[in-house]
């Protein structure tokens, strides 16, 4: 059972239950994923508790603030020898420029750096709230054009946008696409959603899955049938 493309979001409140839900997982089954909550409670220890059970780790803390706030920010993840961290690209084009500046020191071992578009809890009612008034896949164009110009690794949207972003962008651009709901599901705050099947076809790279997985009565035997959903 090896399929990289799926990304576990662990976002438990306690850390001995996430690991032992990580020690028995394979890290060629899947790489994880950690967030505002988990970082905020364990911080960078339980980083190296996951790097020392050979698991690729996605940090993200979707940073969005002045740029050489940010760019200190992304250098601090990279010296966690994280796997992928991200961005707000609302946070503009000067400051994704600083954040990608910010990891030319580490060269090979820099992580992959992408940038967040427009969250997929949003609804295209939930944009016009804050007067953006046009529907999600165009906003979300927008952001990754801007993210691509900044010179980024990709961006994270919703799989609706992923054919489109493909396009856009070409093959190179790395996908990231949470929102990501098996058939039947509860898609929970989740508006932009899509089956992993379907997401892969789609063109996603990586399906970031959280819930779905993690609060299932056996997370393993969910891994694994939408490992075996994405083989079908
Ligand atoms: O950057 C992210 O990972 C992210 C971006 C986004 O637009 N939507 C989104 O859900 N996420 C994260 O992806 C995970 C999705 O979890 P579930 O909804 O439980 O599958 C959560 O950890 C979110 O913080």
């Amino acid at each position: 059972m090896t399929d990289k493309s799926i990304v576990v979001a662990l976002d438990y409140d306690n850390k001995a239950d996430a690991l032992t839900f990580i020690d028995k997982l394979d890290p060629n089954m899947c790489r994880l994923k950690i967030g505002k909550e988990m970082f905020t409670l364990f911080g960078p220890q339980l980083v190296k508790d996951i790097h020392n059970r050979d698991f690729d780790l996605f940090l993200d803390l979707k940073f969005h603030d002045i740029p050489n706030t940010v760019a200190k920010a992304v250098a601090a993840a990279a010296e966690l020898g994280v796997w992928m961290t991200n961005v707000h690209a609302s946070g503009g084009l000067a400051m994704m420029q600083a954040a990608k500046k910010a990891l030319q020191p580490y060269g090979k071992d820099a992580p992959l750096l992408i940038a967040v578009t427009v969250l997929t809890s949003m609804s295209d009612e939930d944009l016009a709230l804050l007067g953006i008034n046009v529907p999600a896949f165009e906003h979300v164009l927008r952001l990754a054009k801007l993210t691509h110009q900044a010179g980024l690794d990709g961006v994270v949207c919703s799989a609706q946008e992923a054919k489109l972003l493909k396009s856009s962008f070409g093959k190179g651009f790395t996908l990231v696409t949470p929102g990501i709901r098996p058939a039947g599901s509860d898609a929970g705050d989740q508006h932009r959603v899509m089956t992993p099947p379907q997401a892969i076809a789609a063109g996603s790279d990586y399906l970031v899955i959280g819930r779905p997985i993690t609060k299932a009565a056996d997370p393993l035997a969910a891994l694994t049938a939408i490992h075996q959903s994405l083989q079908a």
